[in-house]
């Protein structure tokens, strides 16, 4: 559960969100909208640990991570992210980049092969193994970088706009895999989109920022396309954006 209460940020005289309260059961997935500017990319920050809140509190799981004087450490609160620069590591392959991320504690050598080898084909880059970043297509880094995020295995997977360069249909393929992962390992996902028609069948959920303030809708059951249906809906309303 993620716990937001009256939480303010501000930047100079701008105030970037006002007194903003949401709470997320676990294992939901939501999408974040709002328009340009309008502080979705400081809300990711604030839960993964990057900045302080001004005023208010967020938990994560009961536990107080953030408050104007104290902040938990990003690797402290089991938060993965993605966002728009994906900062693979450039002198990696995608084995060392995964090896560095799983982390220094885990010694077992057989388990931490066995980690690895699970994130590369829960993503379909086993064959990619021994690829540099420079090596790799723009679908093969984003799914690098979120085999990344996901090999520690965190409650919470904050997205924030990491496939806006691909085309329709494989952006449509990764989101629908990301909610299935989600699913499967019971994950909180959020993800940052200027896209309805991308949120609407992918998400329990919906957050739109809007003047600092932020409104929630819980997406109805029947509301939500099947996986079967969606990638067609989705290529059908790339044209603009969904608001
Ligand atoms: N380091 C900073 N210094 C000054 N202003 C900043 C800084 N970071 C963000 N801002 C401002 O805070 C506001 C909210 O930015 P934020 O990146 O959260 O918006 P956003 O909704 O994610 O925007 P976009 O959809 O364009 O990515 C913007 O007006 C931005 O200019």
């Amino acid at each position: 559960m993620i716990e937001i209460n009256k939480v303010s940020v501000g930047l100079g005289d701008r105030t970037i969100l006002a007194d903003v309260s949401v709470r997320v059961p676990a294992g939901q997935c939501l999408a974040l909208l709002g328009p340009s500017g309008s502080g979705k990319t400081t809300l990711l920050r604030l839960l993964a640990g990057l900045e302080k809140p001004d005023a208010g509190t967020i938990r994560i799981n009961g536990k107080l991570v953030s408050t104007p004087q104290k902040l938990t450490a990003p690797y402290d609160r089991s938060v993965g992210m993605v966002f728009q620069e994906l900062a693979l590591w450039p002198h990696m392959t995608v084995w060392q980049q995964l090896d560095f991320a799983v982390g220094a504690d885990l010694s077992n050598k057989k388990i931490r092969h066995g980690k690895i080898e699970a994130a590369l084909s829960r993503v379909k880059l086993d064959a990619f193994k021994k690829a540099y970043p420079h090596q790799l297509s723009g679908g093969e880094k984003q799914r690098l970088a979120l085999a990344r995020a996901l090999i520690q295995e965190p409650e919470i997977l904050l997205l924030d706009e990491p496939f806006s360069g691909l085309d329709a249909e494989l952006k449509n393929r990764l989101l629908l895999e990301i909610r299935k992962i989600a699913r499967e390992m019971n994950m909180t996902c959020i993800f940052v989109t200027h896209l309805v028609s991308e949120a609407e069948y992918l998400v329990d959920r919906m957050l739109t920022i809007r003047n600092g303030r932020v409104r929630s809708r819980q997406m109805q059951k029947d509301e939500a396309l099947s996986a079967d249906h969606a990638p067609n809906r989705l290529v059908c309303h790339t044209g603009g954006r969904g608001r």
